[in-house]
């Protein structure tokens, strides 16, 4: 991991630091996204075929996952048990979201509702190109039952690893189609003969993934998504007391999901800095994925600062999808971050946790979109509107107002809409 101290670095050569990794910008991945899309539109359920064969290597026949298959399914029970309580925790989570119509007399005779509705066909993107992400099944179906959405459509690259089938019954999803990557986003977006169209998409993927989200987002026939999420990332602040060996096995837990992911440093002195990029060395050759988890390190970062102040500074301007606070006054720092995913308190609060089963959601804003951008909640799956009824006495309360305002704007035909009812009324 690139090694700098803040203080010694201009402010060009400080944004520098803070970038994401480059395959971000890779100049072909909009147009080859483009092209995707426009081929899924064209020839539908053929172009999926192909581009199974393509990018999965997989000679897809059936698109949609027979039900009667996943009645055949059988986990081990310890992983059953383990899909059981992160159902648990993740339904208590999101329960609890669950918000009451609000009602408010304005003025007497004027009432302002504010309603929600389930949106009602939903599409949940699970990414299985480098791991099969059994509990982003979890983190879309929960939610998105709890707001009572009617058809849940869920995509993932083929062949569907087993677990996530099994997941998929557990949350009672609605519909299973073997396609991954830009082409499951295009299919859903648009429609297949196989895949049907859904009002919104949700869930993480990889930068093709991502890329078709934003794409299908801005036509007016295609999707609604919920956020960029893209390549997972995070960010640790430790000062010198925190555990080394603690910290690295956090950095690595998220560089081992691409390449492209990137796992940030903030800490107190170089020693410690030190003592971390030894941990991760350490234990980079005891992991499986070490070859993928190193092409991510070499675009992930540790940075000296001076004190927790400006720790706190450069990780609001980097804006993590996943912050982890190891340092001895983790209120104080948690008071002080304004941009952040998901945040990760105290030295028994390993990452891990909000990714499987703590009952947070895991789908979370990337690319430094989290000082925007919420975690997925229950209210994604919502649409909310607004309702007013005004009696006589209520119109006539703000009459006036509504005429001048609209007068103002030359908008003569909104003031006749209210002085109709007036010369009715009088
Ligand atoms: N931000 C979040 O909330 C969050 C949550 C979970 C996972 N993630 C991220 O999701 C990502 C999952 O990525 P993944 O790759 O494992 O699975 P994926 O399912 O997102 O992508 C696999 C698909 O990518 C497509 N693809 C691969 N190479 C391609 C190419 N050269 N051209 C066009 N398409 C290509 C293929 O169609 C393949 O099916 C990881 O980066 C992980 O960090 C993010
Ligand atoms: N860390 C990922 C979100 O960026 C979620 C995940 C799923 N499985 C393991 N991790
Ligand atoms: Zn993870």
């Amino acid at each position: 991991m690139e090694q700098v101290v803040w203080q010694a670095l201009n402010e060009a050569a400080q944004q520098k630091v803070l970038q994401r990794n480059q395959l971000v910008a890779d100049a072909t991945l909009s147009p080859t996204v483009t092209n995707i899309i426009g081929q899924v539109r064209t020839e539908k359920d053929s172009a999926l075929r192909e581009f199974a064969k393509q990018f999965d290597k997989h000679e897809l026949n059936d698109i949609v996952v027979n039900p009667s298959d996943l009645q055949a399914i059988e986990l081990p029970d310890a992983l059953v048990a383990a899909i059981d309580q992160a159902i648990d925790n993740i339904r208590r989570f999101h329960n609890a979201q669950t918000s009451a119509p609000i009602k408010v007399e304005t003025q007497p005779g004027i009432v302002c509702e504010l309603r929600s509705e389930p949106i009602e066909s939903v599409g949940l993107y699970v990414p299985g190109g480098s791991a099969p992400l059994i509990s982003t099944v979890l983190m879309l179906a929960v939610p998105a039952k709890i707001a009572g959405c009617k058809r849940i459509v869920l995509a993932s690259p083929p062949p569907i690893n087993p677990a996530i089938l099994y997941a998929a019954k557990a949350c009672a999803v609605s519909e299973i189609v073997q396609v991954g990557g830009a082409q499951a986003i295009a299919a859903m977006a648009y429609g297949t003969e196989s895949v049907p169209k859904v009002d919104k998409i949700y869930g993480p993927g990889n930068r093709y993934v991502t890329e078709a989200k934003t794409q299908v987002s801005l036509d007016p026939q295609g999707a609604s998504i919920d956020m960029p999420a893209g390549p997972s990332e995070v960010l640790v602040i430790a000062d010198d007391q925190a555990s080394e060996q603690f910290v690295a096995a956090d950095l690595l837990s998220q560089a081992e999901h691409g390449e492209d992911s990137q796992a940030m440093l903030v800490c107190l002195s170089c020693a410690f800095a030190d003592r971390v990029q030894d941990a991760v060395q350490q234990q980079l050759q005891q992991l499986p994925r070490a070859e993928i988890a190193a092409k991510a390190l070499a675009s992930s970062r540790i940075i000296v600062v001076e004190d927790i102040s400006q720790a706190i500074a450069v990780s609001n301007r980097y804006a993590p999808e996943h912050l982890i606070l190891q340092t001895e006054s983790n209120q104080t720092v948690l008071a002080g971050i304004r941009n952040a995913g998901s945040v990760f308190v105290g030295p028994y609060s390993p990452e891990s946790v909000g990714d499987y089963a703590s009952g947070t959601n895991h789908v979370l804003p990337t690319y430094g979109f989290s000082k925007t951008v919420s975690s997925l909640s229950l209210a994604d799956f919502q649409r909310r509107f607004t309702v007013q009824t005004l009696s006589k006495n209520g119109l006539m309360k703000i009459a006036d107002s509504v005429m001048t305002l609209a007068n103002a704007e030359g908008l003569n035909a909104h003031e006749n809409a209210v002085a109709v009812r007036l010369k009715e009324l009088s």
